[in-house]
């Protein structure tokens, strides 16, 4: 039997889109596999919404094809549109009806089975913890609630795959780890999620990633990878005075890289040797080390450094 690992449910060939002057996205390649929880992650104008737009056939690709859940964006939009659920960063509730009364409107939209509709709505209502709320107001529901019957409603006919476009935007930490701790229960079930976000404590959540950056993929693969994809060893040193340590410490030799981290640089290096001399340099300086240890780059670093060589 065919690993269930094995199966890639979207896979993207050459997938183009410009808007005038402007590549919005270009020639993507990439395939996700059923189960993954794929995270495509980039600053805001990379690219990922397009991206969604076209995998979910509501937007033409300008040239390139995708297929998801084995058919074609170009000539399939609305088999897509039955196999997937599709939560974009401004999806649609309405304010003046409750909470209930927003999945019932969904239901009716993709025409779920009236029979089935009881028993699907009370397990959504029960895994995203609407189920005391269910009477009340979508207008009246905090932000983190919102994002919550927003994925309800995505779900209500139980796609095989689940795009969500930055959906923790604007919400707060607690309901962000609320929210994911819901992704991973889907996860669980068996559904594919292809999540975008701008946040890289969100990306490292996620099974594998791929960095855009201009309508490119600079690299794709699973968190840690993409942070040793680096390659060059990274410490932080806390020390007096950030501000202008890190502007003297850019300027030495064998030094790639310096950024500030609270009151700690992350150094770049291009040899673990370098740190040595750099450490004593800077107390000839007058600067007072307080500290310094080797360290594993975050992805907000392996970002950083892969937009600048660009
Ligand atoms: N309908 C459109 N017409 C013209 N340009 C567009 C259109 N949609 C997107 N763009 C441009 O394409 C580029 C990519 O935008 P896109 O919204 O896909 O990025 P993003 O990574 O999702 O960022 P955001 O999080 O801000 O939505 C941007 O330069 C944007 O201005």
């Amino acid at each position: 039997m065919k690993n269930k690992m094995d199966k890639i449910t979207i896979k993207m060939t050459d997938l183009t889109k410009t808007f005038g002057d402007t590549t919005a996205v270009d020639h993507l390649n990439l395939g996700v596999q059923e189960g993954e929880l794929f995270g495509l992650v980039g600053p805001d104008g990379a690219g990922k919404t397009t991206t969604m737009r076209m995998l979910t056939a509501i937007m033409r690709p300008t040239s390139g094809d995708a297929v998801v859940a084995g058919h074609s964006i170009l000539h399939a939009g609305e088999q897509i549109k039955e196999n997937i659920g599709y939560m974009s960063q401004r999806f649609g509730l309405y304010e003046d009806l409750t909470v209930i009364e927003n999945i019932h409107f969904y239901a009716d939209l993709f025409l779920v089975p009236k029979p089935e509709r009881p028993q699907r709505i009370e397990r959504l209502l029960g895994f995203s913890n609407l189920t005391p709320f269910k009477n009340r107001r979508a207008g009246r529901l905090s932000g983190g609630m919102k994002q919550k019957l927003g994925l309800a409603c995505a779900l209500i006919h139980t796609p095989k795959i689940l795009f969500l476009d930055e959906p923790t935007n604007g919400v707060d930490p607690v309901s962000r780890r609320d929210f994911w701790k819901i992704l991973y229960d889907l996860l669980k079930e068996g559904i594919t999620i292809f999540v975008s976000t701008a946040y890289l404590d969100e990306a490292e959540r996620c099974t594998r990633i791929g960095l855009m950056h201009q309508g490119k993929l600079l690299i794709q693969d699973v968190p840690n990878h993409v942070k040793q994809a680096l390659g060059l060893p990274m410490f932080q040193i806390w020390v007096t005075d950030v501000r202008r340590a890190k502007a003297f410490v850019q300027e030495r030799q064998g030094i790639k890289r310096a950024n500030i981290y609270g009151d700690s640089l992350h150094v770049t290096v291009a040899r673990k040797e370098v740190v040595n001399q750099l450490i004593q340099d800077l107390q000839a300086q007058g600067f007072t080390i307080n500290g310094q240890r080797e360290i594993l780059p975050s992805l907000e670093d392996v970002f950083i450094s892969m937009v600048a060589e660009k």
